[in-house]
């Protein structure tokens, strides 16, 4: 599990550590983490021609002390102090002392052949996007060769939000010191931390602002059935989705229940003669849910119309006393009558993309996580908003951020397919916060695994599903991360 911190956080426990320490000493574990990554990047000191972008603060204190460690090991190291006066004098006196060269004229920073550019122009303590001087020199950064490499965060990125108000530092990887901030995993952020390294600081840090799970979270929460299980005691989910002219979502749907290895489901709808003759594990019936017989939670929606009859159907599920997954159609109808899901005494889970997301009203701006999180405050319920990075959000405030997923998910019929998932992993009796965030986290392994193939349809996550079920549980080999 990797917690998510955001600058306040941060400061605060580095303030523990820096009463502590002597001065300065939390800037040299953080500069000679970052030294490190750098080394690694690139393969070697000698002659590595590398270009500091220095800000007024200690993000460019950072870069200056790295720098300094860089051009004590053979690095041709020059320095672009954007706010000469204010640059971080110890670190200025340390890269002197290595014999780097310190400029203030932005076209002698040496971008144009540089083989790494570090950006220290701004980090936890940056406002709003760049300033001009500090876009001029980034635009030649990104027209250059080297390796665009971020101090802690890329400049120009909300480090709590990871909203991008304007001009940003588009980095290929981020050094991030002490903790993983929100910014760097979710958002337009997340598209300019490139793979995140984290430098530990060894700060006291308490609960994280979010989380993120990692496969081993998610196979603590999947356990293998044991001797005693039978159907019931591993969860029975039922589908209301499709329709007799498309079955083809309460086909995905019923499929990525069956295939997250509940006891048993059951499927309810118009389509049934579709999901029969797809799955003839399913215990299918044409009727309402009410026909379908004992279930332990239900996924209603997908492709499944906004007309009376669907309505009612969703109102007969909210009126159950089980968990209920609202996706698609549904969402549609839950945002046009929201009180259906007013004083529920079991979890309810929403799963959104940004348009379904807008219909209640609710407001998104930058900061996914925060949106998400007062939707699901308002209204008592989970919210899993989809996303580059889907964020979860629980009604008491618990947060994920999903870590799993490749841009080739954005086709048709994968929320059916991540509906089914979720639904599954509700009917196990799983806190429905974590039943979300594990689904996502499936999810999105089953999309690495079928885009490792090529271009994939929604019907290759099925292929998928059981092989990233196994990635997760540890029981089919390791899949490499991305960073922290
Ligand atoms: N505490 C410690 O010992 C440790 C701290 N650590 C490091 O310190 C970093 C935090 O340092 P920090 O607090 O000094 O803030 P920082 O991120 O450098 O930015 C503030 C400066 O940026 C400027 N500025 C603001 N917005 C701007 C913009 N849009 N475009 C351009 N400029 C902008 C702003 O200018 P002003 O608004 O004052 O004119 C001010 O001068 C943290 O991320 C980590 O890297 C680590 O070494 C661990 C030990
Ligand atoms: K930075």
């Amino acid at each position: 599990m990797t917690g998510l911190y955001t600058a306040d956080q941060v400061r605060a426990a580095e303030a523990v550590v820096l009463a502590r320490t002597p001065e300065g000493a939390l800037m040299q574990r953080a500069a000679t983490g970052l030294a490190t990554v750098c080394l690694r990047l690139a393969g070697r000191a000698v002659g590595l021609r590398v270009t500091l972008l220095v800000g007024a603060g200690n993000n460019g204190g950072d870069a200056l002390w790295a720098g300094a460690i860089l051009a004590r090991r053979g690095a041709a190291v020059t320095a672009l102090l954007l706010d000469p006066d204010r640059a971080h004098p110890a670190g200025l006196a340390a890269l002197r002392r290595a014999g780097a060269r310190v400029v203030t004229a932005p076209d002698a920073a040496g971008s144009d052949r540089a083989d790494l550019v570090l950006d220290g122009i701004t980090g936890i303590g940056g406002r709003g996007g760049l300033r001009p001087t500090a876009a001029a020199a980034v635009a030649d950064a990104v027209a250059g060769p080297g390796l665009l490499v971020a101090v802690d965060v890329p400049s120009g990125v909300d480090a709590d939000t990871g909203a991008v108000p304007g001009e940003a530092f588009p980095a290929q990887h981020t050094v991030t010191f002490g903790a993983v901030k929100p910014g760097l995993v979710v958002g337009e952020g997340r598209g300019y931390a490139g793979v995140v390294h984290l430098v530990d600081l060894g700060l006291e840090l308490g609960a994280p602002s979010a989380r993120r799970f990692g496969d081993p979270d998610v196979a603590a929460r999947l356990p293998d059935p044991g001797a005693g299980d039978d159907k019931y005691s591993r969860g029975v989910v039922g589908v209301h989705a499709g329709s007799a002219t498309y079955p083809g979502a309460a086909v995905l749907c019923t499929g990525a229940a069956l295939r997250t290895r509940p006891g048993l489901v059951r499927y309810a709808g118009t389509a049934a003669e579709g999901v029969r003759a797809a799955w003839p594990e399913a215990i299918v019936t044409d009727g309402r849910p009410a026909d379908a017989g004992r279930v332990q939670a239900w996924v209603v929606g997908p492709g499944a119309g906004t007309d009376d009859e669907a309505r009612s159907v969703l109102a007969e599920v909210l009126a159950t006393e089980l968990p209920v997954l609202v996706d698609a159609d549904a969402l549609t109808l839950l945002a046009a009558s929201p009180e259906l899901a007013h004083d529920r005494s079991a979890p309810t889970v929403l799963t959104p993309h940004d348009r379904e997301f807008t219909r209640f009203g609710w407001e998104l701006g930058g900061d996914r996580v925060g949106a998400a999180r007062s939707a699901a405050r308002d209204l008592g319920v989970t919210v899993l908003l989809k996303g580059d990075a889907t964020v979860v959000a629980g009604p008491d405030g618990t947060t994920f951020v999903n870590g799993t997923g490749t841009p080739w998910l954005a086709t048709a019929g994968t929320g059916d397919v991540l509906s089914g998932v979720v639904g599954a992993l509700l009917a196990t009796g799983l806190d429905a916060t974590e039943a979300a965030a594990a689904g996502a986290h499936l999810h999105g392994r089953a999309g690495q695994l079928a885009a490792a193939g090529g271009p994939l349809i929604a019907s290759d996550l099925l292929r998928h599903l059981p092989t990233a079920v196994h990635l997760t549980t540890g029981r089919g080999g390791g899949l490499g991360g991305s960073g922290a």
